[in-house]
Formats: structure tokens, C-alpha cells, sequence
């Protein structure tokens, strides 16, 4: 709901927000600007009546004297009948130069305030500043519930690229924006006098003026009073009339001034609803606080990336959402599937299962968990079984459309009597492997409802565990059912080997690395090391999942393969010869990264793991410590990237490279490397390190093993390490 809400509201208000914002950067640069000006003219002690009798001298046409905010002085003065205003030294009172306000400030300040349009144009900059509030605040919120809730609004984000940089940015600016639009929309509603009576009234009128002989404006008591700081405005009488006056405007309030006696003859300090008036202006603006007015700036810029982002995050998810055909309605349906999903991929897994059921004769209402409420019972008359496939996001947390499944099934007083079934879809990579599901699960037995088939789970959108799954319903239905569904993959790119140095086959391990290029000579598509690169075998549909030792800024994408002699893809790839081609994607894998920080980063892999490792030590030109552990069989045969890995321990990419190998006289696996060097690893762990850890899964069980044993003196095992997000796998069986 929120999300819709958020993107629906953020498609309207693109344009009109992205104008505000840039503009509202642009002019935040101006009282910086003005600052730097005045701060090199030194500080200003005098008062109004020494800087306006030297003004007398230099300007004795002068007809009016400005200070602004930022503490610039202007003076508006009459020289045979041509007008004009010079900028003013405040404490010389000499020239600095003549003062026009720049057309180009003026435009921007017109577009900023009302689009170039005077009234509608106002009115639609209201509108845009109360958008620009709920975009922040939906957007805050989403992040709070993604992140896990308020108290982790600081952890690191995942997910793609557009996405971190989306919630990232955000999460920067928020403050800056809250700020911007708030004041800017208490200052549309005071423009249209939504805010009663925020401007204090006029001091009175002087009735009484004495009319004498006007003194030397130096010698005006009341202008004496006053020091140039508090100045704003001191218009002058007209000449020749002895029954006019000075008008002033201080940072206080306005008041009239005999021009003979110096006397204040009439004052109106501001009202409190002014000052906050005044106090809102200069927060929004800057003006007078030139700080504040940068960071506010910096925080607009952050709108057009957002708006950027957040639309190629809404399109990828529109172009990726699904259709149910032949839905039934909740009441007709015998059979009700309930889906949780963020990015759409588990409702292609319930559309598969819908109509397979539908072929099966079953009337299948399938819908989100959100949209499940508390008076099932009534709603479902004719449900005899429930399906709850979901997903888990944010670290073991409900996706966007089943976050309030689990209040509403709280609030559940009666229990339907037709049995349910959960399905996880989720990512081993996750610390919170299928959290949600196991949560939904739990929820359910609490209550006593009654279960169809155990939880099971899915690990990364697996078509086979689906399939199994299938059977396992159909077994429960006492039918033939057949689970087939593949997600979607990404178009594929033909890309061509133009490198390949091979490794191993003396001890039994033949590896290769291979680089490619795009076979129509374009550049490659975004990726970083460790995201991974899905190949399909001539004749095979279903991808082999490869991990990228290279990022797309390197100019070739890489892989480490091993040859295995029964595996249809690996053979094919090491079959390849350099022009030979294959057809891939992307897969993004954001969340095995190393850490931003200054803190050390231990990497640990054994035989092809090194590809995604090798390639986040080739981009360590910040030269943050990387220690490296891994393991293979021979130095002389399947030492991957020794060259390399020796060149990036001299140019300090790499701070100690640990490699065993088990097929020598002193062998070694690397979780014996780890017992070995476990006083150096504490001291690691101490310091922060993340653990980032790529290869087969008994090595990275093992490795688990060796760890706990390492860091259990500090009080603390894996689960805690990897609840911190500071033990990453990338593991394959
Ligand atoms: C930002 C993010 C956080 C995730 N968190 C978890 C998690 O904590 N546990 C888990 O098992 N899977 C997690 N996943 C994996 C998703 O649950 C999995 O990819 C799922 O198939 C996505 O389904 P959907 O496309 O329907 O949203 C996460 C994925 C992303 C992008």
C-alpha cells in the first residue's frame, strides 16, 4: 500500500518536484555566496547613523539603504533624476560596485516560487512541496521497514544498484527534505493567507511631526541607537517635504523617524507570529544561516537522482508484474493461494500453480497476503485449502504485500477448519534464510490451524525445488500435478571468448579462466565482481549460475569454471575455444559485496571461490587490508591467479595472501590455515572485519566450524557475525 502510494505520488509529482528541487539548489548557493562577500569586508561595529552619514557624502541623492540577511548593504539613491543602487562597503561606507539584482537569480527565484505562472504557478508549488513531504516521509518509512525498523534505519542496504542508490540517497537527504518541503509549504500557505495574521501590523501613522529644519542624518539619536546589523530597511523622506519622515525596518520591527528631532516617533515591535514566520524563511531559505542553506541545497540535488532511480525501479517493476487469468472470486474459490512478494518473481511461482490447479478442475482464487483479512471465514464460505507462497526481504522480514498479514491473522478470534500450507521463497545468501515463511508458519500452528503440508522452502527461485514441492501437493490432493515453472530470465547477450589460460589438469582439477567481450563489439551491460553471469548450455533452458571474477568496468566479463565431467554446462565452457561464443545474463548478487569502511576484509575461498574474491582485491585501489585464504591442490598445477595475486601483494591491493594446498607434503585445507592463524583472525574480527567466504558448501561448512572455534573467545560465533551482516557466503553445492 505504502509503496503504491509511493511510486503512484512520485510519477505525478516527477516534473514539479525536480524543478523545485534544482532550482531550490541553484538559489541555495546565493547567501554562501554573499557570505564569502561580506565576511571579506571584516565585521561591522558602526551603527545606522555613521554608515548613513558618509553615505550622505559619497551618495547625497540617496533615497534608501538595504542591509539583506547575509549582511550585504544597498544603497538606492537619485542623481539628476536617474536612478540607481550601489553595493556598499558596511564599514568604509565606500563603493563596492553598482548593484542590480542578476536577471538570472530573478529567474530562478520566479521559477522556484511559482513556476513562471504568478497565481497557479503558486498554487502548484504548494502542491509540489506537500508532495515532496509525502514522497519523503512514504519513502522513510518504506526504508524503516525494509531495513528492519527504525532502530536499524542505519544498516547497509541491499539489493540492485539503482535500488541501494535510490534508498541510500534518500536516507542521506531525508532530514534536508523534510526540512525544505515543510518550510516551503508553511510559506505557500502564508502566501495564500491559509496562516492568519502571521505579518504584525504597521507601527501607527505619526500624527504629529514637528516639521523643523531636517538635521544631518549622522546626528539622528534614534538612527545612533541602532547598530548597522539590526538594519534591514531605512527608507528616506522625500526631499523638501520637512513633514515627511525616516521608515525603518530592523530585525525587531518598523517604526518612524523625525528627520529634525532623531526622535522615534512611532514603533511596532514583531509579533510572535512574524518571528516564526521570519524564522521559517530563513530555515528554508538560507538566508542569514548561508550553512544551512548548502546542506538543504545538497539535499535537493538528491530529488533528481531519486526521481531518476525510483522511476527505473517502478518500471522494472511494472514490466516484471503478472496476471492471473480465470481468477475466481474469494467466495466461489474452493482453493485460495495467497502470495508475498516484493519484486513480483513469487507471483510468477503462484501463477504457474493457479492454473496448473485450474487444469486439475479446482476454482482457484489466488490474491496477495495483504489482501487476506480477519473475517475469512465469511469471505472463503467454500475454501476447503489455503496456499500461502512468500517471499522474506529486509533481514528476515515480510515483502511489501504481506506486511500486515501476520496483525491480521492475530486479530483472527475463529479459525477456518480448511488446512494451509506455507511456502518460503528466499535466498541462502540472506542470514534469515525464508524467515518470513518460518514466521508465518509459526503464526499459523500458534493459532491451531490446521496444516496441509509442512513448510518448505525455495532457494533462489529454484524451478526443480518448486517442482518437487508440486509433487508433494499433488501427493497431498491425491492428483497428478505437474509444478512447471522457470522465472523468467533476462534477455540473453551473445558474447565471445577472447581469452582463456587454463589450470590443473596435472592434479586431476581441470580449471579454466575465461574471459569474454560482447560478440557485437558493444560495451558490456553494468555489473560488479561477485554479482553472477547465468549461461545456458546449447540444448539446455535452464541457466548455469556462474560467480564474476571482473566487474563491467574492466572491458571483459570472467569466470573461473571447473571442469566437471558430468556437467553439461562446465563442459561446454571448457570445450570453448577463443572466438567461440555463449549466451548469458546478469544475475545482480548485491549482497555479497565487501563492506564501504575503513574495516579489514577477510576473504576466503578454495578452488574456483577465488573468482568474485580476485576480483574485489583487483578493485581495492583504496588499498583497504584484505587478508585472503584459500585453497587448492598443487602450486605447480592449479595455483588460479597466482601472478596476479602476487602483483596485487606488491602494489598493497592485497595486504597477505594465505594459500594451502592439499596435495603436497605439508597439506593443508584452509579451515586448518584458519586454527592456525586464529589469534591473527580475532584481532581482525575485533577491528570490524567482514568475512566474505566463495566456493563448495563443505568448505564453507568447515570453515563455519573453524571460525566459531576462533571467535568464540570473544563471545561470539557466525550466526552473531552474520546477524551484523559481517559474513557473507556465496556457496554453491
Ligand atoms: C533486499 C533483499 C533482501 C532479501 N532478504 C532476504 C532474507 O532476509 N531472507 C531470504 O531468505 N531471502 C531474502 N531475499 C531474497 C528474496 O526473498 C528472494 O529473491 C525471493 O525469491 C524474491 O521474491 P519476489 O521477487 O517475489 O519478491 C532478499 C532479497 C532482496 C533483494
Amino acid at each position: 500500500m505504502l509503496r503504491k502510494f509511493h511510486s503512484c505520488f512520485g510519477l505525478m509529482a516527477t516534473l514539479l518536484v525536480v524543478i523545485l528541487a534544482i532550482t531550490g539548489a541553484v538559489l541555495s548557493v546565493n547567501p554562501f555566496l554573499e557570505r564569502i562577500q561580506t565576511q571579506a569586508m571584516g565585521a561591522s561595529s558602526v551603527s545606522i547613523a555613521e554608515l548613513a552619514g558618509k553615505l550622505a557624502v559619497s551618495h547625497p541623492g540617496a533615497q534608501q539603504i538595504q542591509r539583506t540577511a547575509s549582511g550585504s548593504i544597498i544603497v538606492y539613491f537619485s542623481d539628476n533624476n536617474q536612478t540607481g543602487a550601489d553595493l556598499i562597503n558596511p564599514v568604509t561606507g565606500a563603493t563596492i560596485a553598482a548593484y542590480s539584482a542578476s536577471p538570472i537569480t530573478m529567474w530562478f527565484k520566479n521559477l522556484h516560487r511559482s513556476f513562471l505562472l504568478d497565481i497557479p504557478g503558486r498554487i502548484a508549488v504548494g502542491i509540489a512541496a506537500f508532495m515532496m513531504l509525502l514522497l519523503t516521509f512514504t519513502g522513510a518509512f518504506m526504508l524503516a521497514k525494509q531495513l528492519g525498523g527504525w532502530g536499524h534505519i542505519l544498516r547497509p542496504i541491499q539489493g540492485s544498484l539503482k535500488q541501494r542508490l535510490h534508498s541510500q540517497v534518500g536516507r542521506l537527504a531525508v532530514l534536508g527534505l523534510i526540512l525544505s518541503a515543510s518550510t516551503g509549504l508553511y510559506m505557500s500557505a502564508a502566501t495564500f493567507e491559509l496562516i492568519p495574521e502571521y505579518q504584525s501590523a504597521e507601527p501607527a501613522f505619526p500624527e504629529q511631526v514637528k516639521g523643523g529644519v531636517p538635521s544631518s542624518i549622522d546626528s539622528l539619536a534614534a538612527l545612533k541607537d541602532i547598530p548597522l546589523t539590526e538594519l534591514r530597511e531605512l527608507v528616506y523622506p522625500y526631499p523638501g517635504d520637512q513633514y515627511d519622515f525616516y521608515s525603518i525596518t530592523t530585525n525587531q520591527g518598523r517604526g518612524f523617524v523625525d528627520q529634525a528631532t532623531g526622535e522615534l516617533l512611532s514603533y511596532q515591535a514583531y509579533g510572535n507570529k512574524q518571528k516564526v514566520y521570519e524564522f521559517i524563511y530563513m530555515l528554508h531559505s538560507g538566508e542569514g544561516l548561508w550553512w544551512l542553506g548548502l546542506l538543504l541545497g545538497l539535499s535537493a540535488l538528491a530529488v533528481p537522482l531519486m526521481s531518476w532511480t525510483g522511476i527505473q525501479i517502478w518500471w522494472r517493476r511494472k514490466r516484471s508484474s503478472i496476471t492471473i487469468d480465470n481468477n475466481s472470486t474469494a467466495k466461489n474459490a474452493d482453493t485460495v493461494i495467497l502470495v508475498g512478494s516484493e519484486s513480483n518473481s513469487t507471483w510468477g511461482f503462484a501463477k504457474a500453480f493457479h492454473d496448473a490447479l485450474n487444469t486439475a478442475g479446482y476454482l482457484v482464487h489466488t490474491t496477495s497476503m495483504n489482501s487476506f483479512t480477519s473475517n475469512l471465514t465469511n469471505s472463503c464460505a467454500n475454501t476447503q485449502r489455503l496456499f500461502i507462497l512468500t517471499a522474506t526481504y529486509g533481514d528476515g522480514d515480510a515483502p511489501a504485500s504481506a506486511s500486515q498479514f501476520l496483525t491480521q491473522l492475530e486479530a483472527m478470534t475463529e479459525i477456518p477448519t480448511f488446512p494451509v500450507a506455507v511456502l518460503g521463497f528466499g535466498d541462502q545468501q540472506f542470514p534469515e534464510f525464508c524467515q518470513y515463511a518460518k514466521d508465518v508458519e509459526a503464526a499459523l500452528t500458534a493459532k491451531s490451524w490446521s496444516q496441509l503440508l509442512p513448510l518448505e522452502t525455495i532457494n533462489r527461485q529454484s524451478s526443480q525445488e518448486f517442482s518437487r514441492w508440486g509433487n508433494a501437493v499433488g501427493k497431498a490432493l491425491d492428483i497428478e500435478l505437474s509444478l512447471v515453472h522457470t522465472p523468467t530470465q533476462p534477455r540473453c547477450t551473445t558474447l565471445a571468448l577472447v581469452e582463456r589460460v587454463d589450470y590443473g589438469a596435472e592434479v586431476n582439477a581441470p580449471t579454466a579462466v575465461l574471459r569474454f567481450k560482447p560478440a557485437n563489439g558493444r560495451d558490456l551491460e553494468h555489473f560488479e565482481a561477485g554479482d553472477l553471469v547465468g549461461i545456458l548450455a546449447p540444448g539446455s533452458k535452464t541457466p548455469r549460475f556462474y560467480s564474476l571474477a571482473s566487474a563491467s568496468k574492466d572491458g571483459v566479463l570472467e569466470i573461473c569454471v571447473r571442469h566437471h565431467p558430468d556437467g553439461l554446462c562446465s563442459s561446454f565452457l571448457c570445450g570453448l575455444a577463443v572466438g567461440d561464443s555463449i549466451e548469458a545474463f546478469i544475475q545482480l548478487n548485491p549482497s555479497f559485496r565487501p563492506a564501504s569502511g575503513k574495516a579489514p576484509i577477510v576473504l576466503i575461498g578454495a578452488g574456483t571461490g577465488i573468482g568474485p574474491l580476485v576480483g574485489f582485491i583487483r578493485h581495492n585501489t583504496a588499498h583497504h587490508p584484505i587478508h585472503l585464504y584459500w585453497g587448492g591442490r598443487c602450486p605447480q598445477s592449479d595455483f588460479l591467479y597466482e601472478d596476479e595475486l602476487n602483483t596485487y601483494l606488491k602494489d598493497k591491493r592485497l595486504t597477505e595472501l594465505n594459500a594451502v594446498f592439499s596435495r603436497i607434503d605439508e597439506r593443508a585445507y584452509v579451515q586448518d590455515k584458519i586454527a592456525v592463524d586464529s589469534e591473527e583472525l580475532r584481532g581482525l574480527i575485533e577491528q570490524g572485519a567482514q568475512v566474505l567466504i566463495c566456493g563448495g558448501r563443505n568448505m564453507a561448512d568447515s570453515v563455519m566450524a573453524a571460525l566459531d572455534d576462533v571467535i568464540e573467545p570473544l563471545g561470539m560465533d557466525v550466526q552473531t557475525l552474520k546477524a551484523q551482516g559481517r559474513y557473507r557466503e556465496d556457496v554453491y553445492s
